[in-house]
């Protein structure tokens, strides 16, 4: 088994979720067709409450944003002209989520209300969170060992608490220290890794940040993290280059905590 020697200075692992603890199938073929299969009918059910309002809003505010990229649908405002322009606000919200959702956009707006819509799914378990089978014993391990763990996701802090309160090994939220998303910034920007380690109250170099994501391992590192690619099965391929200069695990067996010689 390869082994990564997690370095002394190392006192928290910042952890992604899709296609490092969770496999991407798991995104891909349950989460996203259920927030396409129901936003619809979620944004009727839901239209007049505040949380939904702040979600269009937020969505209509990143349309505005998108207005140069191809295919973007803008959401028209509401103006109080009775339910047939109701139903046109909310198919354009609709088509404008598809749209992102098409590009596997991971902007705040898209990312709230897809939390929003998985609610109802996890608390009538109808949708149960994944893990590949080491995750769950090794953070409790890390733990242990006297490990802070965190998460760090484009899905929304709210997305990420029910996966892991709704989970096929149970309610596992004791387990994490916290969770952060993009609300502190984009993965593939460094500035965000320097503003979670001080809102953690450490430095950079004390965390160790795990994903599949290369551009996320390198904007983690830029802000002098350590960081390690996560390689699961259903992973997207990395170039041999990669493969030469980060270092890799399999799983989560592989990492050697200083405590543990
Ligand atoms: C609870 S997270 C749901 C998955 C998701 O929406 C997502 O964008 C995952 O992105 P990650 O940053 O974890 O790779
Ligand atoms: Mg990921």
């Amino acid at each position: 088994m390869v082994v990564f020697a997690v370095p002394a200075e190392v006192a928290v692992i910042l952890l992604d979720i899709e296609g490092t603890t969770t496999p991407i199938t798991y995104v891909k073929d349950t989460l996203f067709p259920y927030v396409k299969d129901n936003v619809k009918e979620y944004l009727r059910a839901h239209w007049e409450e505040e949380e939904c309002q702040q979600d269009i809003s937020l969505l209509r505010k990143q349309a505005e944003e998108d207005s140069n990229l191809d295919g973007v649908v803008p959401i028209p405002l509401e103006t109080g002209n009775g339910e047939d322009e109701v139903e046109q606000v909310i198919q354009a919200v609709v088509d404008n989520v598809h749209w992102q959702m098409s590009l596997d956009r991971k902007t705040t707006a898209l990312k709230q209300l897809q939390g929003h819509i998985w609610r109802a799914a996890y608390a009538t378990g109808h949708m149960k969170g994944e893990f590949f089978q080491d995750v769950v014993p090794a953070i409790r391990k890390w733990r242990e060992a006297g490990m802070k763990v965190y998460i760090y996701s484009s899905g929304s802090v709210e997305a990420q608490k029910l996966l892991f309160g709704y989970s096929t090994e149970g309610d596992i939220l004791e387990l994490f220290d916290g969770h952060f998303d993009t609300k502190i910034g984009h993965k593939v920007e460094s500035e965000s890794y320097r503003r979670i380690a001080s809102s953690i109250g450490c430095s950079t170099n004390n965390v160790l940040f795990l994903t599949d994501v290369t551009r996320e391992a390198n904007a983690a590192e830029e802000a002098d993290m350590h960081v390690a690619v996560v390689v699961r099965p259903g992973n997207a391929g990395l170039t041999d280059d990669e493969k030469s200069y980060y270092s890799l695990i399999t799983s989560f067996n592989e990492l050697f905590l200083p405590s543990s010689t």
